[in-house]
């Protein structure tokens, strides 16, 4: 199996591989792609989990937001759809999102008495060396609905403790090598992160197993300038505390739907007074940025300085007008 150290080089040999060797070109439900099938691969450190093609501009603050709405059970629109305008395009009633909402699946317990997550935190706690720990996303009977938009990409999530570190498989029918892979992954491995803290034992290896790898004809352009450029940024991705982290996460999102909402603003004095670790404040520091992006307000320097590197670069590469106004104001 192709092994990788982080998903950087991962993503960038995968989009290679399926852009220069597809085996099939076709035509799923009418879109012109290319294709592997059976495709899997290995990343020695999950939580190396950033992109940093200067071309491919990936949204971190989405990544963070996506997976954070699983994390909370959530299926609303509005929320996720504030982060990235082409999610409407999937929900079939404009309220929710079914297939791709993730979380209400594993995190929700749906009047059960508890949700995926805890019965697998639990097996875990009973057995390590389980073979049973699944977390299960896709569902026969998405199917049976006619026409639907959105049927979930990802069978599931496998959890191993192997010599005492927290493995875990994602797997998936289908993957877009091009744009889904980057927030899935992140996702995913971001989940892996959170289940070993739970479970007090180091992350280990993270596998993507998935049935179709494939990438949609519109996106050839732009994959070939991706390829075409070196990766000369690279950073340590921040590692998420070792305690229980539940609580923050839940501070966190309560800040969130004020800013979302446009109800709060927070200044970096603002961050700072909130009870969270480190590594949650830069998560709500890049939410309050991205407040400032999408209702037009200019960006709070204090705020964009006391960002870790790796995210001013993130936060610079994807929205470079905004970040260049800052730094003109900063001169005046
Ligand atoms: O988490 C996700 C959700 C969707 N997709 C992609 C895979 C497919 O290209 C497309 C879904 O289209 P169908 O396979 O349902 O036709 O979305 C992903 O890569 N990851």
């Amino acid at each position: 199996m192709s092994t990788y150290e982080n998903f950087d080089s991962a993503y960038m040999s995968v989009l290679n591989d399926i852009y220069n060797h597809a085996d099939f070109f076709n035509q799923p439900r009418g879109f012109q792609s290319r294709e592997k099938i059976a495709y899997h691969f290995r990343i020695n450190q999950p939580v190396q989990r950033g992109i940093y093609n200067q071309k491919r501009k990936c949204n971190i603050i989405f990544n963070f937001a996506e997976v954070l709405w699983y994390l909370t059970g959530n299926n609303r629109l509005d929320y996720i759809s504030y982060y990235n305008k082409k999610m409407p395009d999937y929900s079939m009633d404009g309220r929710i999102l079914t297939g791709t909402a993730y979380g209400s699946k594993l995190f929700n317990d749906k009047g059960q008495q508890s949700s995926q997550w805890q019965n697998v935190k639990d097996l875990l706690i009973k057995d390590p060396d389980s073979k049973r720990a699944v977390l299960q996303i896709f569902d026969g009977s998405e199917l049976a609905i006619p026409n639907n938009l959105d049927v979930s990409c990802t069978l599931g999530l496998q959890f191993f403790i192997r010599d005492n570190h927290l493995d875990m498989i994602a797997y998936m029918r289908a993957n877009d090598a091009f744009r889904g892979i980057v927030s899935d992954v992140f996702s995913f491995t971001f989940i892996q992160e959170l289940m070993a803290r739970e479970l007090h034992i180091p992350v280990g290896k993270y596998y993507h197993s998935v049935g179709t790898m494939h990438i949609y004809e519109p996106d050839n352009l732009w994959v070939t300038h991706v390829l075409e450029t070196p990766n000369e940024a690279q950073f340590k991705f921040p590692e998420m505390p070792l305690e229980n982290n539940w609580d923050m996460i839940q501070e966190l999102m309560a800040y969130e739907e004020k800013l979302r909402k446009n109800d709060i603003m927070m200044d970096w004095q603002a961050i700072l007074a909130t009870h969270m670790a480190p590594y949650w404040q830069q998560i709500l520091a890049l939410f309050s940025i991205y407040q400032m992006i999408h209702y037009n307000k200019k960006i709070d320097r204090t705020v964009f300085d006391h960002l870790l590197p790796i995210y001013q670069y993130f936060v610079r590469n994807k929205w470079p007008k905004h970040v260049v106004n800052l730094e003109v104001d900063s001169n005046e």
